[in-house]
């Protein structure tokens, strides 16, 4: 299979390169850039010299992205990856679509079901309603089915993935006391905001803070793919990798520590999700950077009737890149573990 990845150089298309790299069913890959971009033509090695010699496309050169490009190569893609801004991305899609070639997107452009929400959350008006009706929300563990048959899938942003891996075994199983809201605490490393330099994420600025509160983006896609109300607390920490969310959901009054049990034990099993561990302890960043894993746990207090669970992920991983990798899997119908894992252990 042929594939392009679109925004190659920033940290989750680079992230993808490696990845992909290691996929047997991948033959051709074309790594491409903006238009304008300072990396345009240079060797992908060049730019992340960590990967020199190490992978099978890390000497190939960055390509300027446009619609000559598109014109040319477009027709010998199956799939391509877009880790792009969110107004790009939206700008794009249907473009790939319309040549038969099947978006896994890791922006926003796609993720939330109203076109009106968007100018609110996102700053940009979206001019296609109809990609969002038919594209699919890519949480692997959740949607395997509806990803299988996608051509349009959105990959779901760092802070939803481990905030829902949390949360929807509950809600899937009914636990939640209707009238509550679901408190969603965040904590990600720096490299969530992307490489392109900021005054929010230079060395000497970051310190432990929360920011965007009440108004993130991702607190609409968390409430809709949970169907319950969250608050959603996201804060910045002085690390460059890794993303925790902690949950605090109400339960309602029939709730027992055994429904929370068998819903985790309904939702997760070493068999059929391997990249999700329920541990025995609260997790920490540091269990799972550098891999596709999130791990959790969870404390019931039957007598409160309050649930906390503990998510953790690499948010470049789990959070986009091996995520977008399941959903190609899943999608073009190959071994789940692709490109991702051994029975269990990283590829
Ligand atoms: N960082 C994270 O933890 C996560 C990020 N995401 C999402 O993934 C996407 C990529 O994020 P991230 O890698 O962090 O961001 P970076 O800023 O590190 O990279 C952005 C990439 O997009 C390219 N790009 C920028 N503008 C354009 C354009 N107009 N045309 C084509 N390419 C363009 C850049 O290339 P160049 O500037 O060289 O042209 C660069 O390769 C974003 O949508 C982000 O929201 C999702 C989950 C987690
Ligand atoms: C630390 C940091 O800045 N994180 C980013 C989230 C990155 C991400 O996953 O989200 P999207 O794909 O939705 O952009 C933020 O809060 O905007």
């Amino acid at each position: 299979m042929k594939v392009a990845i679109v925004g190659a150089s920033g940290y989750v298309g680079a992230e993808l390169t490696i990845l992909l790299a290691r996929h047997p069913a991948i033959t051709g890959m074309h790594l491409l850039v903006s238009e304008f971009s300072d990396a345009k033509g240079i060797r992908f090695s060049q730019l992340y010299p960590r990967w020199q010699s190490t992978s099978r496309f890390s000497e190939q050169r960055l390509q300027a992205f446009n619609g000559d490009w598109l014109a040319t190569f477009g027709s010998e893609l199956d799939v391509v990856f877009m880790a792009t801004p969110h107004e790009y991305s939206q700008q794009w899609a249907s473009a790939f679509l319309e040549q038969g070639v099947k978006v896994i997107d890791l922006s926003g452009a796609f993720r939330l079901n109203l076109a009106e929400d968007y100018p609110t959350y996102y700053g940009f008006e979206h001019h296609y309603p109809q990609l969002l009706e038919q594209a699919v929300y890519g949480l692997a563990e959740f949607n395997y089915q509806q990803i299988t048959d996608a051509n349009l899938i959105a990959v779901p942003g760092c802070y939803p993935t481990a905030s829902l891996l949390a949360s929807k075994p509950v809600t899937n199983a009914n636990l939640q006391q209707p009238d509550t809201h679901i408190i969603v605490n965040g904590i990600s490393g720096v490299s969530g905001a992307g490489r392109k330099a900021s005054l929010n994420s230079s060395f000497n600025e970051v310190s432990l803070t929360a920011y965007n509160v009440l108004q993130h983006r991702h607190q609409p896609e968390i409430s809709q793919q949970c169907g319950h109300s969250v608050i959603f607390n996201p804060h910045l920490a002085p690390f460059k990798r890794g993303l925790m969310a902690t949950v605090t959901i109400h339960c309602h009054e029939q709730v027992k520590t055994d429904d929370v049990q068998q819903a985790f034990a309904k939702a997760y099993s070493p068999v059929t999700t391997p990249l999700v561990r329920v541990t025995q302890q609260w997790p920490k960043i540091d269990d799972v950077t550098y891999t596709p894993f999130a791990n959790l746990h969870w404390q019931y207090d039957e007598d409160k009737r309050i649930l906390v669970v503990s998510c953790v992920i690499d948010n470049l991983l789990k959070g986009a890149a091996s995520q977008a990798v399941q959903c190609f899997n899943l999608a073009m119908q190959q071994p789940p573990g692709a490109a991702l894992f051994d029975q269990g252990v990283m590829a």
